[in-house]
């Protein structure tokens, strides 16, 4: 596995340099983002971790063009990322969000939500798509003319991740996505993760708070504190305990979710 430093630029699926994001202007301003820099290789799992405000889901929403004020250099398969995202960014990167209560339409339906972005961007036959995600992310195809009330909150983050892969994008940007499901589901949420990764080729840059998810999910993590990446590491140098800065060993600590034994048990799930 190649550190960001070995990875060249041009190859890197995603590739962030000096990272800079604000907030804000004048007294109110907020720098919640400083000098940020790392390398994620085609079809390579990036975690980002660290404590809640460190900087983790403003670096997915600058990539993602959802956090506007930033400088520095972010590329996408070797292509610098201006201010405005195009439709050619849409069908290679999509992003998956917490909250699958607020990050559905509650007046559209499975197939409204799955078929917008597909009508959009002139997907070819779109009922037979609509369909076949469905069954790629478990569902039947019942569910397509359900609204979000009608779905368990696993189904909901079922029905964001296959909105997210109407386009076949390269790389999804996955910001906690399953913090806010109880624990059985999140095993499920992460399995077919893991699956549709393999299956798909994908690349994901996944933000957590939690080192046990990290840990079952990434093959590197870069280590946030205040804005800044203070470690990047390997999952196996993480599970080895060997983090080098203090803030990592910190956080290892006094992460409750972090049990070694547990990290294994949940990889034995399929
Ligand atoms: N839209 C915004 N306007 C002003 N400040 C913001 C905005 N979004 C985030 N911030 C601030 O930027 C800093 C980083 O927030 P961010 O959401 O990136 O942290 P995080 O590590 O993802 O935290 P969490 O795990 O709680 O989501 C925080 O101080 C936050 O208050």
């Amino acid at each position: 596995m190649r550190a960001s430093s070995e990875i060249a630029l041009q190859q890197a699926a995603l590739a962030i340099e000096h990272l800079d994001v604000r907030f804000g202007k004048g007294d109110e301003m907020v720098h919640a983002v400083r000098d940020v820099s790392f390398a994620v290789d085609r079809g390579e799992s990036f975690g980002l971790v660290g404590e809640s405000g460190s900087g983790k889901s403003t670096v997915l929403r600058a990539i993602a063009g959802l956090a506007t004020d930033w400088t520095g250099r972010i590329a996408v398969e070797g292509q610098n990322l201006g201010p405005k995202r195009t439709a050619a960014f849409y069908e290679t990167v999509q992003m998956v969000f917490q909250d699958p209560y607020g990050s559905l339409h509650p007046r559209h339906t499975v197939d409204r939500t799955l078929g917008e972005p597909g009508r959009i961007h002139g997907v070819a036959d779109l009922d037979t798509r609509i369909v076949d995600l469905l069954r790629d992310v478990g569902l039947g195809p019942e569910f397509r003319f359900r609204y979000p009330h009608q779905l368990s909150g696993g189904q909901r983050q079922r029905v964001a991740i296959a909105r997210a892969l109407m386009l076949e994008p390269k790389i999804l940007l996955l910001d906690e996505p399953t913090s806010a499901l109880d624990v059985s589901v999140q095993a499920e949420i992460l399995n077919l993760l893991q699956r549709l990764k393999r299956e798909h080729g994908l690349t994901y840059v996944l933000v957590s708070h939690d080192l046990a998810v990290i840990a079952h999910m990434c093959d590197r993590l870069a280590v946030m504190n205040a804005g800044r990446v203070v470690e990047e590491m390997t999952v196996d140098q993480l599970r080895r305990s060997e983090p080098s800065h203090r803030y990592t060993q910190q956080l290892l600590k006094a992460s409750l979710g972090y049990d070694r034994a547990a990290v294994d048990a949940l990889e034995t799930f399929d």
